[in-house]
């Protein structure tokens, strides 16, 4: 039987428990699921700090330390390209074959619909607290951003000195204003 595959694509910056939390929920209703690292090509700015490679690692550590099974997904950095209309095409492209896309984001949702894919909007864990804004928020004001995320990412800021790298290119980019 073909295995049941759906698509869950984010930018990640950082990987954070709002993120673990929904790739558990997709792992229950596929057999496997394709985690599109968003905007791959972007880091050093505020509002994407961390580079691909950066994000690849933290999101690999994390399913790790949960103990997903590393059969059951392929995390697949992707870049943004200027053209809407041939987004899917250019996903298509870089992924396994995937019949499912989760996604809160209302233009991901309107593309891959109007290309005949089945869409599923994932449930907003704690959405407050549980946001990559709020994670970056904290990092540049000194509050516990640690409790929002998993150990890896913890781990993959500390190894880079993200903490301040994000608050370099604060001071940097306020005062580019
Ligand atoms: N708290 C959460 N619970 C469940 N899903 C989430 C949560 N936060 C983000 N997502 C899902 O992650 C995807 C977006 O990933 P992204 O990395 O951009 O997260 P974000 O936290 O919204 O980022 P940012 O605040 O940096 O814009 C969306 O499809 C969204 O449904
Ligand atoms: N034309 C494009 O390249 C295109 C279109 C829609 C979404 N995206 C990307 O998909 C990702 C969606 O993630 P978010 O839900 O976090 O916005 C982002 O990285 C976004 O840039 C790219």
């Amino acid at each position: 039987m073909n295995k049941v595959r759906g698509i869950f694509i984010g930018r990640m910056q950082p990987v954070h428990n709002g993120h673990m939390q929904i790739i558990d929920k997709i792992l229950e209703e596929v057999d496997e699921i394709i985690i599109g690292i968003g905007s791959a090509q972007l880091s050093h700015s505020l509002k994407n700090p961390f580079t691909a490679g950066e994000r690849v690692v933290m999101l690999n550590q994390a399913l790790a330390e949960r103990g997903v099974d590393p059969s059951r997904y392929y995390i697949i950095p992707m870049q943004d390209i200027n053209f809407n209309a041939l987004w899917v095409s250019h996903v298509k492209m870089l992924t396994p074959p995937f019949s499912i896309i989760y996604s809160g984001n209302q233009l991901v949702k309107q593309l891959f619909s109007e290309e005949g894919f089945e869409v599923r909007q994932p449930p907003l864990y704690d959405r407050l607290r549980l946001s990559g804004t709020e994670v970056r928020t904290r990092m540049i004001e000194g509050g516990n951003w640690e409790e929002l995320v998993p150990n890896a990412t913890i781990n993959l800021i500390n190894e880079i000195n993200g903490d301040e790298r994000i608050k370099n290119l604060s001071i940097r980019e306020i005062s580019e204003i």
